[in-house]
């Protein structure tokens, strides 16, 4: 796949610092730095220099411990966060010829808004709790200039029976729905727009095994139906062997190993990786 197909998403050299380094620390060699951590300045390097790609239809997963930077990568992604540095480029975005950490702020708007996709690991943070779950969608809808009224709410529905909400709970707002259900609203307020890319954070972390599994079946469901790429962050080696293609592994801020999932999986080469592989064992 890798070798014919141009990819959707490209991140080269991403980081993200909290803190503004020192002469000890600002050139990444990694013995001067604990961890992720300068010890003299206090410098926290949470992304160091990230690269890689994703391609057309694929999911690529993330992994790595608490603290290893997955969030600040995705949040970097979404805007959430501002990068210290780096580049990212989206095919079907200005024809992939833009770095869009360097668009206007109006224009990463528009990307948010039609280009990407975001669900998180807390609901509170994609949702607002008291519109009805279809209001949701329809902010979504609203945020990248459609009016009218009639259209959204029939894509508002098709969106909810895609994931499985009833229509008949759909002016229900999500502070009734249970974990599962709320994440399922978000699967459909991220899709509103038809985003190429749906950036997913640790997003069944902290369900029920069953609903969990729920989840992850609606995610690969979606995959396979709209052919989205993915980005999928999760901490739990299980989630990534379900959905992902290929997989970057994650330590300290850093990339420590990428290929395919399969690959990883049968053969990791990096000790950190081998004791993430046995421990599914
Ligand atoms: N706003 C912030 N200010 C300072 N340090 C931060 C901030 N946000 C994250 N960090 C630090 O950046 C590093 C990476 O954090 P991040 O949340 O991205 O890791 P993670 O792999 O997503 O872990 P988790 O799943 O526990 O959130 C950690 O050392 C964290 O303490």
């Amino acid at each position: 796949m890798e070798s014919f197909e141009k990819p959707i998403l490209r991140v080269e050299n991403l980081r993200k610092q909290f803190g503004n380094g020192c002469d000890s620390c600002k050139d990444l060699k990694p013995n001067r730095l604990n961890k992720n951590y300068c010890p003299v300045c206090g410098t926290i390097y949470a992304c160091q220099d990230i690269s890689f790609e994703v391609f057309p239809g694929e999911i690529l997963g993330v992994v790595g411990e608490s603290g290893s930077g997955k969030s600040t990568m995705m949040k970097c992604l979404y805007f959430d966060q501002e990068v210290t540095r780096g580049r990212a480029y989206i095919s079907s975005y200005k024809n992939g010829k833009e770095n869009i950490f360097e668009e206007s702020s109006q224009q990463k708007r528009y990307i948010r808004n039609n280009v990407l996709g975001k669900v998180y690991q807390n609901p509170l943070l994609g949702l607002k709790m008291d519109f009805s779950s279809i209001g949701n969608i329809a902010e979504k809808l609203i945020a990248a200039g459609n009016r009218k009224v009639n259209e959204m709410e029939e894509r508002g529905k098709k969106l909810l029976e895609h994931v499985n909400i009833s229509t008949l709970r759909m002016k229900e707002p999500p502070k009734n729905f249970s974990g599962g259900m709320q994440q399922r609203v978000q699967i459909a307020k991220a899709l509103s727009n038809n985003p190429p890319i749906l950036l997913l954070d640790e997003v069944t972390t902290g369900l029920d095994l069953s609903v969990q599994a729920n989840v992850l079946d609606l995610i690969k469901k979606i995959q396979h139906e709209l052919g989205i790429s993915m980005v999928v962050v999760s901490h739990d080696l299980g989630v990534i062997r379900m959905l992902a293609d290929r997989t970057i592994v994650m330590l300290n801020g850093s990339v420590i190993e990428k290929g395919l999932t399969d690959q990883i999986l049968e053969d990791p080469q990096h000790e950190y990786t081998q004791q993430l592989v046995y421990s599914l064992l």
